[in-house]
């Protein structure tokens, strides 16, 4: 087993670089239904250049490489403690190269361990099985469409839905609701796992290990093909799109598994992953650990290179008759009135990084640098140091900003930030905030972290680096830097509309249809 660490290596660098074949599938098929022009197509084509980048960089596709969770199936005698070992090293390797981000938290102290090791990370779950190989799968699920997960107890009320009862249309009702409730927040257009059955915790077991499966295999049990094959033609209709910004692709996958409950509970186990789906498997030879097969290769692939050439991004916006602003920092009040929903900004000059950890700081504490005028990039980048001690980013996408809704509007009020980048879209505090104090919010496409990296010309300099490299403030002097206004300083807000319009798309399904 001499080559498994090398073996574990080149599958955490596969899993975080090269999104596997069914997944670009489904993407493309997304990125066909989209209409040129629209602001989902916009940032359709972003997430496929990005693909693009992470390919030929060798690089993250999104920043937040998730919580390394490994499966794994062995024969008989294979010294699982040994491969444990391996695992753990060859994820520190990963994360030294700048392959993983150091996602690895103390959650009493908020230290990050750096390494990417830790209290139960990474997860790795072992099965014995007969064959004489062994199998491993990757999946790396980053926190933002961790974070949409949802868990129902049936029965239950739902909103737009109305009664979910205990049976098949119960079931279709909640998985609905869970793509309606995640809206763009966890970078839509998603793929979901659903788990019936179990407790709490084997339902959301369930639900995961659907991930596993092939985006385009079927289910052998009728009920659940049917119910699969329903919502990929329904949740489409709810109208939310690429990134919550409305548009004809809202789900990419659904799978569904079934097992038994006890009488008194029955939960149905929604996981939610976003677009960039990272998980990847091999087959292992026990005797060597080398590699024999690297599994999800079923298919064709789809060669992004030649959709680009179709369809670049500014023509479309162009042909969308869309609004280009170019902004260079300090901007004033004026300047960012002016801005509206829609309106797409290229920002150019420093901006700062600022995510859960600063935000809570400078509640109570002065800023590091003067922030009047400025602009926070929700981002929690993957950063290298080279020998001369410079720092580069490796990948900067946005991270989910309703986790700052508490702070924002204080925040910019306080040092008087003008924008804000994020994505996913803030709620009716920080719009109360926007109108009165004068600012912006800006959305950048979610797990675009290679296509945003690329943007960034130099790291200036960065403060507070003692919260871990994905929570410290980052000086970053970015350059046509591209995000689309979706809340302004009028009381406008796309995200508000979207979440309004899904929500009566969704009640047209409430009457029943697994009888
Ligand atoms: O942590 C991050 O960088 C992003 C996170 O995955 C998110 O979607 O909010
Ligand atoms: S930023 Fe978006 S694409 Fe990246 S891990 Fe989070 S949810 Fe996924």
């Amino acid at each position: 087993m001499e080559k498994f660490q090398q073996s574990m290596y080149d599958l955490i660098v596969e899993t975080s670089t090269k999104l596997p074949k069914d997944v670009r599938r489904a993407i493309a098929r997304a990125k066909a239904r989209e209409n040129a022009g629209t602001r989902a197509a916009m940032a359709l084509d972003t997430i496929v250049e990005n693909i693009q980048m992470a390919d030929e960089n060798v690089s993250p596709i999104c920043q937040d490489t998730g919580l390394p969770t490994f499966k794994i199936k062995v024969p008989v005698g294979v010294n699982q403690m040994e491969m444990k070992k391996a695992i753990r090293a060859a994820i520190a390797e990963a994360t030294k190269n700048g392959k993983l981000r150091p996602n690895s938290v103390d959650s009493l102290t908020g230290k990050n361990s750096g390494d990417n090791l830790g209290e139960g990370v990474p997860v790795i779950k072992f099965e014995q099985w007969e064959n004489d190989y062994i199998d491993v799968r990757l999946i790396l699920k980053g926190g933002g469409c961790e974070n949409k997960n949802i868990q129902y107890s049936l029965p239950c009320e739902l909103e737009g839905l109305g009664r979910a009862g205990r049976d098949l249309d119960g079931i279709r009702k909640c998985i609905l609701h869970a793509v309606y409730q995640a809206q763009g927040q966890g970078c839509s257009a998603g793929f979901i796992g659903v788990g019936i059955g179990g407790d709490r915790s084997s339902g959301y077991e369930l639900a995961k290990e659907q991930l596993f499966r092939p985006v385009d295999d079927v289910n052998p049990i009728e009920e659940l093909r049917q119910l699969e094959e329903y919502i990929m033609e329904n949740a489409n209709k709810l109208g939310i799109g690429t990134m919550g910004f409305g548009g004809e692709s809202t789900l990419l996958g659904c799978k569904i598994g079934v097992m038994h409950r006890i009488p008194a509970s029955f939960f149905v186990s929604v996981a939610y992953n976003c677009w960039a789906f990272r998980r990847m498997g091999v087959k292992i030879d026990p005797a060597t650990g080398e590699i024999i097969e690297w599994l999800y290769q079923d298919g064709e692939d789809v060669d992004f290179s030649k959709e680009l050439e179709k369809a670049e991004a500014a023509v479309a916006l162009e042909q969308g008759n869309t609004r280009v602003i170019d902004l260079v920092p300090p901007l004033s009040e004026e300047q960012v009135r002016q801005l509206r929903v829609g309106d797409v900004v290229r920002i150019s000059g420093v901006i700062y990084t600022g995510r859960d950890a600063i935000h809570k700081y400078l509640m109570d504490h002065d800023a590091p640098v003067d922030l009047n005028g400025q602009i926070i990039y929700h981002c929690g980048p993957v950063m290298l140091k080279d020998e001369e001690g410079r720092w580069h980013a490796k990948a900067a996408g946005p991270t989910t900003s309703i986790r700052e809704e508490p702070y924002q509007g204080d925040i910019m009020k306080k040092f008087g930030v003008r924008a804000v980048i994020g994505k996913g879209g803030m709620g009716a505090k920080t719009l109360q905030a926007l109108k009165e104090h004068g600012g912006v919010y800006l959305n950048a496409i979610g797990g675009a972290a290679q296509y945003y990296a690329d943007c960034i010309k130099s790291v200036e300099g960065v403060d507070l680096l003692e919260f871990g490299i994905p929570e410290a403030m980052w000086h970053l002097r970015v350059e046509n830097f591209t995000a689309v206004v979706t809340m302004d300083s009028h009381g406008n807000s796309l995200h508000e509309d979207v979440e309004k319009s899904s929500l009566e798309k969704l009640s047209q399904f409430k009457e029943p249809v697994f009888k």
